[in-house]
């Protein structure tokens, strides 16, 4: 599916709501490589939160929009490697507080003989005081200014 000579990087989350923490992962993800595939959670692989607001058709045309990504699209929704096997990237893009076990995928991706390393992306904090990084704190203060 992608081009051999291009070093193609993985990323993927959940992308709720869209913040600047979102685009500090995909711009380090993208810079980790030539060409960033980004793989949009499925409501039902989001089992550790709150289910997302926007349905994930939205959620991937958005992130597809951002000129960092060349191409997002929707997870599976059982086998969360199919679309990796399908895109055979040479580097997943872990976020930096992803409950992923990087080990674990590294294993999985030998099992499958899938060539691809598996990094581990930095966190960005708040610069300013009102600066909201996170999908939760944003609808927590909505629930809090408009409840
Ligand atoms: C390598 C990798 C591939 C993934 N592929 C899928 C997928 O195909 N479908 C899906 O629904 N979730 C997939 N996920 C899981 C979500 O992207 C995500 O980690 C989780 O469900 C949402 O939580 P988060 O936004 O807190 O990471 C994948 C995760 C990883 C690490
Ligand atoms: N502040 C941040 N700095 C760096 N990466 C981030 C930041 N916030 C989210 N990410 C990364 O973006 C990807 C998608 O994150 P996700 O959709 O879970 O957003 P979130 O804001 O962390 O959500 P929630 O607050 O609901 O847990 C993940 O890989 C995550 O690590």
């Amino acid at each position: 599916m992608t081009n051999d000579s291009l070093r193609t990087v993985i990323a993927q989350g959940t992308f709720d709501l869209l913040h600047p923490g979102h685009v500090h992962y995909l711009e380090e993800a993208a810079a980790m490589g030539d060409e960033l595939y980004v793989i949009v959670a499925r409501k039902s692989n989001v089992d550790h939160k709150e289910a997302p607001i926007c349905s994930a058709a939205q959620r991937r045309d958005v992130v597809d929009a951002l000129e960092v990504v060349d191409k997002a699209i929707l997870g599976h929704e059982e086998d969360i490697f199919v679309p990796i096997e399908r895109i055979d990237p040479d580097v997943i893009a872990l976020g930096h507080d992803q409950h992923h076990d990087g080990a674990a995928i590294e294993d999985e991706l030998e099992r499958r003989g899938i060539d691809c390393t598996v990094e581990r992306a930095s966190g960005r904090e708040s610069t300013r005081e009102d600066e909201l990084l996170s999908t939760r704190l944003i609808i927590d203060r909505i629930l809090d200014r408009r409840g």
